[in-house]
């Protein structure tokens, strides 16, 4: 199968080495960028390890050469340091990115469409919830989804497996919602092996109270933090992006954190999504609180407004 990949800059760069490792299910991938030199140095650095890795033919290519790819991975346009969304007090966050990144995607969505018509879009730019709902209406179809809050669910869970002491792996929690500062953390059905986290934390010394706010505001700025040591988040969201295009392309029906548009909430955001053979198929609403509904209720409010000034600025 193949995949292609718009933008290979840091996070397209780790999408596609995390591709490549993956192995199995993606046996091509193109890589695409307007920096054309940048596109050809990624991918044959890639190459010339392909003799130690699963079976893949990895190139960089022009729109033409995505003819018959099952996924399109978009993760092109201004990132958080470059667009100046590092400021932890600054309420628009990613959203900060919409209208640079809304004008990228109405450049590259409908040359992407021109080639496959068929293929599964998956945005990974942010603000990636909005930037879906733009790429909806620029492609006319509905198998496109965003990477959502998974990323900020797999930093939940191993911010919560750090406190209880137990493997990540072991900890199911949820973030619904936008993926940026409105999101929500489900700490009501949060658990480790069929027991409530808060009971857990409530062991410890510190008050849980004071647990989930340091956890909270670890997760809503984690990006922050990363690129302040880094300069782009990029390892995190490259194995998520992996993952997501290896449930695609396996018709997984994998049940995870991702957003697509919901006509419940009247725009793309994230829920327990099942995703699978052309993008997601079901979103189903988890169990929350009436604050914790309350709190999604709110996320989608900021999520319409943000989808309206995306579609303004892409011409959609
Ligand atoms: N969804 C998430 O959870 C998540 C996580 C991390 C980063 N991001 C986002 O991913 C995006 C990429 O981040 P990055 O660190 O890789 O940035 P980067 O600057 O390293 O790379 C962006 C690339 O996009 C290319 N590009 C820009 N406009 C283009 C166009 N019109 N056509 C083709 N290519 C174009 C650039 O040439 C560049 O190579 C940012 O918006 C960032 O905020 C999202």
């Amino acid at each position: 199968m193949k995949v292609g990949v718009v933008g290979a800059g840091a996070v397209g760069a780790a999408t596609a080495l995390s591709l490549v490792e993956r192995g199995g299910t993606c046996r091509e991938i193109v890589l695409i960028d307007r920096n054309t030199p940048r596109a050809d140095g990624v991918a044959a650095d890639m190459r010339y390890a392909t003799p130690l890795s699963p079976t893949v033919d990895i190139r960089s290519g022009r729109y033409e050469d995505l003819a018959h790819a099952a996924v399109v991975v978009i993760t092109a346009g201004t990132n958080e340091k470059a667009g100046g969304a590092t400021d932890r007090s600054d309420p628009e966050g990613r959203l900060r990115l919409l209208d640079s990144n809304a004008r990228v995607y109405a450049d590259i969505v409908p040359r992407v469409v021109a080639v496959v018509p068929q293929a599964v879009l998956m945005v990974v730019t942010d603000p990636p919830d909005p930037l879906a709902d733009l790429t909806r209406e620029l492609a006319g179809h509905n198998r496109v989804f965003s990477t959502g809050t998974l990323i900020d669910s797999l930093r939940f869970r191993v911010q919560l497996a750090d406190r209880l002491h137990v493997r990540p792996r072991d900890v199911q929690a949820l973030v619904v919602g936008e993926h940026g500062t409105s999101e929500v953390l489900l700490w009501s059905s949060a658990t480790v092996g069929g027991i409530p986290v808060t009971r857990l934390l409530t062991e410890d010394d510190a008050s849980v109270e004071h647990v989930r706010g340091e956890v909270e505001n670890d997760i809503r700025y984690a990006n922050i933090a990363i690129i302040e040591g880094t300069g782009a988040s990029q390892y995190g969201i490259g194995a998520v992006s992996a993952r997501l295009v290896e449930s695609v392309l396996r018709d997984e029906r994998a049940v995870l954190p991702v957003a697509a548009h919901c006509p419940r909430y009247g725009v793309t955001l994230s829920l327990s999504s099942v995703l699978g053979a052309g993008g997601v198929q079901q979103m189903h609403e988890p169990a929350m609180t009436p604050e914790e509904h309350q709190a999604l209720m709110q996320s989608a409010e900021v999520l319409r407004d943000a989808s309206r000034r995306a579609m303004a600025v892409g011409g959609a």
